[in-house]
C-alpha cells in the first residue's frame, strides 16, 4: 500500500534544479537543465512543449529510469526523500507501490504469453506477498472496472484486447497498487478520440478519488486543459513556464507558451501557424534565453544572457527578460533584437 501522504499541504514530489545530461559523441546534451517543480497530493501537472524539448527525459529522470551512464543531478524528494542517487534496488521496489507509470505502447508492456489475470497476480504478489488469491482477485476486478473492463475478460490474454483496452489495462496495472505518484507518458497517443477521452475522464477521477499526484507528460495541449490543474511548459530541457492550466492558456506570460498556443489552435481551425525556427541543439545551445532566435518579443539583452525566474501572482512562474523585474535590464538592453542580429544568433 502507497505511503499516505503526512501533510497534503506539503507536496508529493518536489524537483530541485534536476539536470540530466545524455553522453553524446559530440558532447554532452542537456535533455534536462536545472528544472524544479512541485506535485501535491491530489494534483495534476501536464508537462508540454515540442517534441524533444525534455519532457520524457524529466518524467524518467523523476522515476530513476535513464539509460546507463546517462548524468544525473539535483533533487527529486519525495515524501523528504531524495531518490537521486538513492541505489537501484531500493527505486525498483518503490515503483508500483509508490511511483507508478504509464507509458505508450502497451504491447511491448504486458506478456503475450500471460492472461490478464497472471499479469494482476505477478504485479500484486511482487509487492504485497501475503495477498490472499481472493484478494488479488477483487483488487484487480476493482481496478479493472475503473477502467471499464468487464470482469468477463480477466482471463483472457493481451492479444485478445484491442489497443486502447491494452492501454486501459495498464492504467488498471498501475492503479491496482495505489500509487502516490504516477506518471502518464503520452499514454494516449495512437488511441483514437474516444478512448482517448475516457482515459483522460479515468486519470482525472483517480486524482480525485486517491489523492494521487499526477505528471502527465503530453504534446496534447486539449488534455491538458480537460485534464490538469497545473501545466508546466518546456522548452530546450528548462521549464520556462508554469501555472495554473487555465490561466497560463487563458493569459500566456512566456513568448514560447503564446506561439505554442497559437499552433495548436491553429491545428484545429486548419489554419497555418507554426513557430518559425527549428528547437535549440542541447549540445552547443544558444547563448542568453534558449528562445531568443525564435521569439518574436526578442530584446538585446535576450541574446546575451540567460533569463531571470520571476515569480507571479498565484504560484506561477516564468522565465523570460519581459517580465525582468523595473530596473533589471541595463540601459539599452532592452532595445528589440534586430532581425540580422536574429538570423545571426540563430546560426550560431
Ligand atoms: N538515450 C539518449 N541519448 C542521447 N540523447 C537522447 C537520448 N534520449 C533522448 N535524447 C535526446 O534528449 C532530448 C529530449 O528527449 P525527450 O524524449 O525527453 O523529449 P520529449 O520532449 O519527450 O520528446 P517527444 O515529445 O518527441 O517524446 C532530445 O533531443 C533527444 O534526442
Amino acid at each position: 500500500m502507497s505511503t499516505p501522504n503526512p501533510r497534503p499541504d506539503t507536496p508529493v514530489v518536489s524537483v530541485r534544479d534536476l539536470r540530466v545530461y545524455y553522453g553524446t559523441p559530440k558532447g554532452p546534451a542537456r535533455a534536462v537543465d536545472r528544472v524544479s517543480l512541485d506535485i501535491r497530493a491530489g494534483e495534476t501537472l501536464g508537462v508540454v512543449g515540442e517534441s524533444g524539448s525534455g519532457k520524457s527525459t524529466l518524467g524518467r529522470g523523476i522515476l530513476g529510469l535513464l539509460p546507463e551512464g546517462t548524468g544525473l543531478a539535483g533533487e527529486v524528494l519525495y515524501q523528504g526523500q531524495n531518490l537521486v542517487g538513492l541505489p537501484k534496488d531500493e527505486l525498483r521496489k518503490m515503483r508500483g507501490p509508490e511511483l507508478g507509470l504509464i507509458f505508450q505502447e502497451p504491447m511491448t508492456r504486458l506478456n503475450p504469453l500471460l492472461r490478464i489475470q497472471e499479469h494482476f497476480e505477478e504485479t500484486l504478489r511482487q509487492h504485497h506477498p501475503k495477498l490472499t488469491k481472493d484478494e488479488i482477485r477483487k483488487r484487480a476486478l476493482n481496478a479493472l472496472g475503473r477502467t471499464g473492463i468487464p470482469p468477463t475478460r480477466y482471463k483472457q490474454y493481451p492479444h485478445e484486447f484491442s489497443g486502447g483496452m491494452r492501454q486501459r489495462i495498464m492504467i488498471a496495472l498501475a492503479l491496482v497498487l495505489e500509487p502516490t505518484l504516477l506518471i502518464a507518458d503520452e499514454p494516449t497517443t495512437a488511441l483514437d478520440v474516444i478512448v482517448e477521452a475516457q482515459i483522460i475522464r479515468l486519470l482525472a477521477d483517480l486524482k480525485r478519488t486517491s489523492g494521487t499526484a499526477v505528471m502527465l507528460i503530453t504534446h496534447n495541449l486539449g488534455i491538458v486543459a480537460e485534464a490538469c490543474d497545473r501545466v508546466a511548459v518546456m522548452y530546450g530541457g528548462k521549464i520556462v513556464e508554469e501555472g495554473n492550466a487555465r490561466q497560463v492558456f487563458a493569459d500566456p506570460q512566456h513568448p514560447y507558451t503564446r506561439e505554442l498556443l497559437a499552433s495548436t489552435i491553429a491545428l484545429e481551425t486548419r489554419e497555418l501557424h507554426t513557430i518559425p525556427g527549428v528547437p535549440p541543439s542541447l549540445i552547443t545551445p544558444p547563448p542568453g534565453c534558449l528562445f531568443h532566435p525564435r521569439c518574436p518579443d526578442a530584446m538585446k539583452i535576450c541574446a546575451a544572457l540567460a533569463p531571470p525566474e520571476e515569480h507571479l501572482e498565484g504560484r506561477r512562474r516564468v522565465q523570460c527578460w519581459r517580465h525582468a523585474a523595473p530596473g533589471g535590464i541595463p540601459a539599452g538592453q532592452d532595445a528589440p533584437l534586430e532581425r540580422e542580429e536574429i538570423s545571426v544568433a540563430s546560426e550560431a
